[in-house]
């Protein structure tokens, strides 16, 4: 299978979505989202969900959707409701012809909120499944760092489709990551990149507005001969992984360099094209399991882009146990070349912890 189709309705869905929240962002930045203050986040989120669930639902109607959101609460929140109808019907794709391929325009509200409750699939291991998470790194959309639209399409449980929209990363891959990549990048001109792979063909880049329109161009991971110049992401949020952990497993690595922390799917698309080179995420609870829409799209992309990436035990990621990784711990992501070497200092310093 090519999924040729299936790659070009994913990559102009999330780049009318990520053409929302982009929309959501500046009109909170000017004070003129909602007289009763509903979190941009949520606005954003459920108007994105239903731009791209919509999208699928008109290409592929037996396709399902894990989507991250639901519409239960909308359902009772006319306010609220009313206020992401507005937005989602005024978000559409300046190329008309690339707006008939999603279907268009959503038909009424009460088809938005469809779209949205149609996310709810179980997942697992048969069929063909989308992965979907509307804006992930919400506390980087927040902030006015980095934040992704992410989606994925799996067959059977292995992640054939995956793009990520990144609003707030640079559209030039050659510009190498930096301490601060993660913060405040909102507003600065020329940003914004899509990341798109299908298994077996490769992973590419382009300028998030030129999707629909330039080529796509191949992107590689950097090949690593030196760990100390090595760069390494991380999560930004202390919360969803041990910082203390990977500072360890870095410095053991060699690593010279401060990590960069940089919330959400970015960082897959970073390493990805050799803007940085690893990317650790080593769990702070025992019982907490990644999101199958968290990884899936950023699993497919670094692997096509020449990396690896395993769990923190070695195990590839398993995106057939339903809504989570059930099976997994954390997330190891390096250059196919280095990955079993990070990999064993990883194992060591969780070792010496036990
Ligand atoms: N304790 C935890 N450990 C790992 N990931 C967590 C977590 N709590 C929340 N997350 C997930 O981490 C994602 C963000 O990842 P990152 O830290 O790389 O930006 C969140 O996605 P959302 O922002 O879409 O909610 C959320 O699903
Ligand atoms: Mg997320």
């Amino acid at each position: 299978m090519s999924y040729q189709k299936e790659q070009e309705v994913a990559e102009l869905a999330v780049q009318r979505a990520a053409i929302l929240t982009k929309k959501v962002f500046h009109e909170k930045a000017k004070g003129t989202l909602s007289k009763n203050d509903s979190s941009p986040v949520t606005i954003g989120d459920f108007g994105a969900q239903a731009l791209i669930i919509a999208a699928i639902k008109s290409n592929f109607p037996n396709d399902e959707v894990v989507g991250e959101e639901e519409a239960s609460s909308l359902r009772e929140d006319t306010n609220l409701r009313d206020q992401i109808w507005e937005l989602v019907k005024g978000t559409s794709l300046s190329d008309s012809k690339a707006e008939d391929i999603l279907g268009g325009p959503i038909a009424s509200m009460y088809a938005m909120l469809d779209a949205i409750d149609a996310g709810n699939s179980a997942g697992g291991a048969k069929g063909r499944i989308w992965a979907l998470d509307p804006i992930d790194g919400t506390k980087g959309f927040l902030r006015g760092g980095q934040y992704a639209v992410c989606l994925a399409l799996m067959v059977d449980g292995d992640v054939k489709v995956g793009v990520l929209g990144c609003p707030n990363l640079p559209v030039d891959d050659s510009v190498a990551l930096t301490a601060d990549s993660g913060v405040d990048q909102t507003d600065e001109e020329g940003k914004g990149v899509l990341f798109s792979a299908v298994f077996g063909q490769g992973a590419t880049s382009r300028p998030l507005t030129s999707v629909g329109m330039g080529e796509r161009k191949a992107i590689q991971m950097k090949s690593v001969s030196d760990l100390s110049q090595a760069t390494f992401c991380e999560s930004l949020e202390a919360g969803h992984s041990s910082h203390s952990d990977q500072s360890a497993i870095a410095s053991k690595l060699g690593v010279t360099k401060p990590s960069v922390r940089m919330d959400s799917q970015a960082k897959y698309g970073s390493i990805a094209r050799g803007a940085g080179d690893i990317y650790l995420r080593l769990p702070t609870s025992a019982t907490y399991r990644e999101k199958i829409w968290d990884h899936a799209a950023g699993d497919l992309i670094v692997r096509e882009a020449g990396g690896e990436v395993t769990d923190s035990l070695g195990r590839r990621l398993d995106f057939s146990k339903g809504r989570i990784l059930a099976e997994n711990k954390g997330v190891v992501a390096a250059p196919a070349a280095i990955h079993s070497h990070v990999l064993s200092v990883v194992k060591e310093v969780m070792e010496a912890k036990k």
